[in-house]
């Protein structure tokens, strides 16, 4: 079933989206407090729009990895992306970030048009969004707590920024006693933890996450997607790109299905639904 947002129109597959576009990417999204607030409900603009999307790449040109996807997601919103291996997930995920760009169709994210966007904005719109992905991503000769400050020094955040955000949030994902490891030093589950750390801790409103309990055990796994259900309820929207039937299953979150690059299920409180 559908779900209906507040004051919006259907989300349903063919929604036409006319978003206005906004020059202030920042200002368009809700910024993320790393205090637990409550469950929050989904705000009324979308912070991603998939308006009749279609990826063809250039080695597989009779074959669209997404074909005419259309669908919203919501500030505050988590959502499941789910389908077999060569479904089209990561190429959302890279559409979404702007790692790739689509041959037809329209993607905003909050407002911008990212099909339109010029190169210069890419970095911007990239600071808006944090990423994890299943292989960490790590850099092994940093620290826990280098690899994290370098997400802000990259970006020119001021030692003063840098020397509170950083322990703030790896008190959050529960690493206050690890900041002088290396990753060699930690298990997966810590590393996925520093690679989460590292995603927030410029409190991006958007959390989009590529297979990330793809190398960890069922016990960690259940402990990373807590993770970031908490960093949901702080008001950051999360996409997690899944093939963790028991967590979708668990969870009862909004559910996205792609099946050979088509959507196929778009369902509130949905489960995994795929025959392994
Ligand atoms: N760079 C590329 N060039 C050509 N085809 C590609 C490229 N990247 C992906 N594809 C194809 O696009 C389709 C979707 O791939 P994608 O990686 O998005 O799927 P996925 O659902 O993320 O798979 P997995 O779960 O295995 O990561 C597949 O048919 C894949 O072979």
């Amino acid at each position: 079933m559908n779900k209906l947002a507040p004051g919006h129109a259907g989300r349903g597959h063919h929604a036409p989206a006319q978003p206005a576009i906004r020059s202030d990417l920042s200002a368009a999204l809700p910024s993320l407090s790393l205090e637990d607030a409550q469950q929050s409900q989904p705000m009324g603009a979308p912070v991603i729009t998939f308006d009749h999307v279609t990826k063809v790449y250039q080695a597989q040109p009779n074959k669209p990895s997404l074909h005419d996807i259309s669908l919203q997601i919501y500030a505050g919103e988590f959502v499941f992306l789910v389908g077999h291996s060569g479904s089209g997930k990561s190429t959302f995920i890279k559409l979404i970030t702007r790692e790739l760009k689509p041959s037809s169709g329209h993607i905003y994210v909050a407002d911008e048009d990212l099909t339109t966007m010029r190169d210069w904005r890419v970095p911007y719109l990239r600071r808006n969004i944090g990423c994890v992905f299943q292989d960490f991503k790590l850099l092994p000769n940093k620290t826990v707590f280098e690899n994290v400050s370098f997400a802000l020094e990259v970006i020119g955040k001021s030692r003063h920024v840098i020397k509170t955000q950083v322990p703030e949030v790896l008190r959050l994902v529960g690493l206050q006693d690890k900041l002088n490891k290396r990753p060699d030093q930690l298990s997966g589950g810590e590393q996925q933890r520093v690679s989460i750390a590292r995603a927030i801790v410029n409190r991006p409103p958007l959390l989009v996450c590529d297979e990330p309990t793809g190398n960890l055990d069922p016990q960690t796994s259940r402990g990373i997607m807590d993770l970031l259900e908490r960093i949901n309820r702080t008001g950051t929207t999360v996409l997690v790109a899944t093939h963790d039937r028991e967590m979708v299953d668990n969870m009862r979150r909004r559910v996205i299905a792609l099946d050979n690059g088509q959507l196929t299920r778009d369902q509130d409180r949905g489960v995994y639904g795929f025959d392994v």
